[in-house]
């Protein structure tokens, strides 16, 4: 037997006796959980869609759960009230996130925000998105941006409709989405050749995926899943994209004033900087941090905008009754005489009402995005070793009969009238945006977008299903991924309805 052979049948075995034997000396409990095999401990058990998978053996083990992936101990979380305690309580214990391949080849090596471990350089680069992009007064300031590919989208429906034709939705609202986050994040998109609708969906498909390289490393260097390769193709190909959008940047005239006009303007303009005045810790920022954070900004804002836009309206066509609740507030708030403007947004209380309800049935993240502790802890009285997995299931917290009452998997938007549910990370029973340090910093721009497109759309047209298909024949399968789409494009039949 070659050295290396013996080696690769060695360490599992080395591994599981220390297993065995610190388990037996280790008077500290862990949470309670499905009992694990060999080398891939509970792997075998997430299936292709894991966030169910782990909602059932919550259901056996408890709302706070141990299990082994691979070599990873991992801890599930299933009730507001113990994402609660995660989040919240000790939420410090639990900002981090843990390494993994996907963040390796995707983000450059954790250079980004949201694969990268907790620190001063990602409390940086968190604070310089919030404060340049994510803020109140420049999302306000893009706001005719908005309104103008809100406009060409509805247009283009509205060409379907008149030739009776079908629109793919799924696409549709993808591409508008994609368009907005692209013109923000770095102007306009002079290059024809750029897929990143493609990309970004490769990327949100590789960063979810439970990847046996991560768990059993050893295992990894096989890649028999294939992920490596196609991480790498994907690196490559997103690489060649955001040189050229940096060269171009780089080439472009001196903007009016000085002042920048997108994203990567902003970060070209920190280019080498030594930037100590945002944090206690200098930190400075070369060009691969601006690939990796324009990676995330991208990835974090459109497919989870546009599978929100997706979800929500497969719902209102499996329920033509509330659809049409929704149209009767807005015609009661805009009128049929011009389209629904921004400012309408706040006014449309039923729609949010049913933005939750989706969110609820919907999480576009059904696992968050994984946490990782910093340091043993004991929680509600289990032992959580240092460099534990954390998974948030919010898919089963959507569903909790003790949070929401017995009628979890109806979709009933009234289930909102009287109360004032947060969503944006206080109310641990619906957290669509995760909760705590590491809370999404999208969530007032992906509000912004996703009610706006729905609003508009629901405002100007009637959609009804092709080919006579009953609302509950609808196909509303999902593909696991860090946002869970539609398992099939949500194809209707538009006609407007405005007197415009
Ligand atoms: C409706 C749309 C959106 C949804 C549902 C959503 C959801 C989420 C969720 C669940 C997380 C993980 C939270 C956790 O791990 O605890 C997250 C993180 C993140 N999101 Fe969003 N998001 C949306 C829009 C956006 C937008 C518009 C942007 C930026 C332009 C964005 C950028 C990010 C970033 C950078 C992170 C990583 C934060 C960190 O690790 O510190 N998201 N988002």
């Amino acid at each position: 037997m070659s050295p290396l052979l013996f080696l690769a049948f060695l360490w599992p075995l080395i591994y599981i006796l220390r297993a065995i034997i610190s388990r037996l000396t280790d008077d500290r409990k862990l949470p309670p959980g499905p009992p694990c095999l060999p080398i891939i401990g509970n792997l075998h058990l997430l299936g292709s869609l894991p966030h169910r998978a782990l909602h059932q053996l919550a259901k056996k083990h408890g709302q706070i759960m141990s299990l082994r992936l691979g070599y990873v101990p991992t801890i599930v979380v299933s009730s507001p009230q113990a994402a609660e305690l995660f989040l919240k309580t000790h939420d410090a214990v639990f900002a981090s996130r843990p390494k993994s391949q996907s963040s390796l080849y995707m983000s450059y090596g954790t250079k980004g925000i949201a694969f990268t471990e907790y620190g001063p350089y990602w409390r940086n680069v968190k604070k310089l998105c919030i404060s340049h992009v994510l803020n109140s007064s420049t999302i306000e300031y893009f706001e005719p941006l908005r309104r103008e590919e809100v406009g060409l989208f509805v247009d283009s429906i509205k060409k379907a409709a008149a030739a009776h034709e079908v629109v793919d939705i799924s696409k549709m609202a993808g591409n508008v989405i994609q368009s907005m986050a692209c013109r923000m994040l770095f102007g306009e998109n002079k290059d024809d050749e750029i897929d990143m609708k493609s990309l970004v969906k490769e990327a949100v498909l590789l960063s979810g995926a439970f990847n046996i390289a991560d768990y059993v490393p050893f295992i990894g260097a096989f890649d028999l899943q294939g992920l490596t390769k196609r991480m790498k193709a994907f690196s490559r190909n997103m690489d060649k994209v955001l040189e050229r959008i940096i060269d171009e940047h780089e080439q472009d005239v001196p903007r009016q004033n000085n002042q920048p006009n997108d994203f990567v303007d902003v970060l070209l303009s920190l280019l080498n900087d030594c930037n100590d005045s945002l944090d206690e810790k200098a930190f400075v920022i070369d060009r691969t941090n601006i690939k990796a954070i324009i990676i995330d900004m991208i990835v974090g804002s459109v497919d989870t905008s546009s599978t929100t836009v997706e979800w929500t309206l497969s719902e209102l066509l499996r329920h033509p009754h509330i659809m049409k609740r929704v149209q009767k507030e807005l015609d009661g708030v805009v009128g049929m005489h011009r389209m629904v403007d921004e400012k309408d947004l706040s006014s449309l209380t039923y729609l949010d009402m049913v933005i939750k309800e989706s969110y609820r049935l919907h999480p576009i993240a059904p696992l968050l995005v994984p946490h990782e502790s910093m340091e043993d802890i004991t929680i509600d009285g289990y032992y959580i070793p240092k460099k534990s997995r954390v998974i948030i299931n919010t898919w089963a917290i959507g569903r909790d009969p003790n949070a929401w009452s017995d009628s979890v998997e109806l979709f009933l938007p009234e289930r909102f009238k009287d109360a004032n549910t947060d969503i944006q990370g206080h109310d641990f029973r619906l957290i669509p945006f995760g909760s705590g340090r590491r809370r999404c910093p999208g969530i007032q721009l992906g509000l912004i977008v996703v009610k706006l497109i729905l609003a508009q759309l629901l405002h100007c047209f009637d959609l009804e299903l092709p080919n006579g298909m009953l609302p509950l024949e609808l196909d509303m399968r999902e593909i696991f991924g860090l946002a869970t789409q539609r398992g099939t494009p949500l194809i209707v039949v538009p006609t407007y309805r405005l007197r415009y």
